[in-house]
């Protein structure tokens, strides 16, 4: 292996340190408590754990964390209640809510009774607006996270091919206005791209956000790239019985050999999106109050 692996875990550690010191700022300086909503509704297990993640990483950096835990057969309009009553409360600066949702409830339609201001996930359609027009979004958290660890790693982006595979409203799209905003050079590409594999060769930043465990491999890597694996499937695992293990969508071992740098699975891409859900509550608190995000928070 010639790749530098890149911790994601311990970058988060520390960005959860800094946004508990913006925590304690905003207590002294102005007697405001940033306050994170999120609904889950029904009993998916991995979301289940999610959402308890989210509270304790809420709760530990000192911030109000408001839980609601709905049943599967919740109605459209008794969510909307909800999400109407979260709107209009001033102790909540960031409302979310866990998906994937039930069958019979629509997520586009439930993110857009979201108010934008409040919209932590930056999932309305006023947020990626705002982010593909150059104004004060609300950015997905994975996206940013991804963000921030390619700014850590690289530095300047300017002139850099960047190839994002999947076109998720939730990563893909806002992850290549991220790039495009840094001056990458960017190709969005999907299931029906054609000759996939030669195009990521000519990444300097390879970004795997499919949902297809390993699909990426090792000669589809340009020697010296950043390889960013967003990809969390879990399988069942090879040695250990009745034992599972996550793979990303990158085959770990064959792109490290080749890649400049690369994120593992779990520990790279995942413990970012915890610590940017905090980071754009702390952003949308600040934004209510008329103060600016504090640097380092926002895209
Ligand atoms: N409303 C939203 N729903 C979902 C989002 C989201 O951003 N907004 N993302 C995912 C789930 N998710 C957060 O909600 C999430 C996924 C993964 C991780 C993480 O830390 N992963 C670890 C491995 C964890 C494990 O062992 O299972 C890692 O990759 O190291 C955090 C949050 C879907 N829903």
């Amino acid at each position: 292996m010639t790749a530098t692996v890149i911790d994601g875990k311990a970058f988060a550690a520390g960005l959860r340190d800094q946004i508990a010191a913006h925590v304690a700022r905003l207590k002294q300086d102005h007697d405001v408590t940033p306050g994170l909503a999120v609904i889950l509704v029904g009993d998916d297990p991995a979301s289940d754990v999610y959402v308890s993640h989210k509270h304790k990483a809420t709760v530990a950096v000192g911030m109000e964390s408001f839980e609601y835990r709905l049943p599967a057969d919740t109605t459209e309009a008794a969510l909307f209640e909800l999400i109407d009553k979260l709107n209009a409360d001033p102790a909540v600066h960031g409302i979310l809510c866990q998906f994937p949702v039930p069958d019979h409830l629509d997520e586009r339609r439930t993110v857009a009774r979201i108010d934008p201001g409040k919209d932590v996930d930056g999932l309305s359609v006023t947020n990626a607006g705002l982010l593909s027009t150059g104004g004060p979004a609300l950015v997905s958290c994975t996206p940013l996270g991804c963000l921030m660890l390619l700014r850590d790693q690289i530095g300047d982006m300017t002139g850099k091919n960047a190839v994002v595979i999947g076109r998720s409203n939730l990563f893909g799209k806002p992850m290549a206005q991220l790039l495009l905003q840094a001056n990458c050079t960017v190709t969005i590409a999907h299931s029906r791209t054609q000759n996939i594999e030669a195009l990521c060769r000519g990444a300097d930043i390879l970004v795997a956000a499919v949902g297809r465990a390993e699909m990426v491999q090792g000669d589809w890597v340009k020697p010296g790239a950043v390889v960013i694996d967003v990809g969390i499937t879990r399988v069942a695992h090879p040695e250990k019985e009745g034992k599972t293990k996550l793979l990303g969508d990158v085959h770990f071992q064959s792109a490290a050999d080749v890649a400049g740098a690369i994120t593992p699975v779990p520990g790279g891409v995942g413990p970012m999106t915890i610590a940017c859900l905090l980071a754009n509550t702390v952003t949308a608190c600040c934004r209510a109050h008329g103060l600016d995000a504090p640097e380092g928070l926002t895209a």
